[in-house]
């Protein structure tokens, strides 16, 4: 990329720099961007062209470092970025967009003490109410100047999150379409996933089968 490129180009959003990213499953190109209210670094992974007018797969990941990094079984996280870099690898082009937007928008330490809330058995909701936040805190309005930034406007967005999809279309993104992203159920995130889809909204098959009605079969 020219370096004419790294000039400011949204309100929001300064446009930083990029490089190329080996992964284990194709070579992406990591962009750099920085929200101009916090200074929180926010990120782009894109491989190949997806700047054609063809609805581009893509994942809006929201961070989870205890996930994404140190290998937590209690959420999906980990798997779903994984699963999310390995689709777009597969099909050759997308974009996985890397929101800091830790424990959904309340940060690590209170993430952490929500954790703690839950041990004492609060469920992932009741945890952020008892901590004084909303169930999900987060906002999705940089994923537009993001997309922006490469001419995108239309997803077939990797999610099971119904919330996510009504933000995308608020803020003008098409979503062409839904891909599931049905990753590690494991003992240890089954009640939180379960409480997602109870709870949040989340499109995902409870683990316990409902029990079936007399004469159902
Ligand atoms: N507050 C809180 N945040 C959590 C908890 N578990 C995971 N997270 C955060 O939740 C965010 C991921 O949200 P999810 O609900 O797993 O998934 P989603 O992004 O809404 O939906 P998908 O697109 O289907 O993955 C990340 O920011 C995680 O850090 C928890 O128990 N409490
Ligand atoms: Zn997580």
């Amino acid at each position: 990329m020219s370096l004419s490129a790294e000039i400011p180009v949204q309100d929001e959003l300064d446009y930083m720099t990029s490089c190329a990213l080996p992964t284990p499953w194709a070579q992406f190109t990591l962009h750099a961007f920085v929200e101009k209210a916090t200074g929180k670094e926010h990120l782009a992974m894109v491989l190949g062209d997806i700047s054609n007018g063809e609805p581009v797969l893509a994942r809006v990941h929201s961070e989870c470092l205890t996930g994404d990094v140190l290998f937590s079984q209690r959420c999906d996280c980990g798997a779903q970025l994984e699963g999310a870099l390995k689709r777009i690898a597969d099909e050759g082009s997308g974009v996985l967009l890397y929101l800091r937007q830790e424990g959904r928008g309340i940060g690590l330490v209170n993430k952490i003490r929500a954790y703690r809330l839950q041990e004492a058995g609060a469920d992932t909701v009741q945890a952020n109410e008892q901590l004084g936040f909303k169930p999900d805190q987060r906002t999705y309005g940089l994923v537009k100047p993001m997309l922006d930034q490469f001419d995108v406007k239309s997803l077939r967005l990797m999610t099971n999150n119904p919330r996510k999809i009504d933000a995308m279309t608020k803020l003008g993104i098409e979503v062409a379409e839904r891909v599931p992203l049905l990753v590690n159920r494991n003992a240890f995130n089954q009640h939180y996933l379960d409480t997602k889809a109870a709870k949040l909204g989340h499109m995902m098959k409870p683990l316990t089968p409902a029990p079936v009605e007399d004469g159902a079969l």
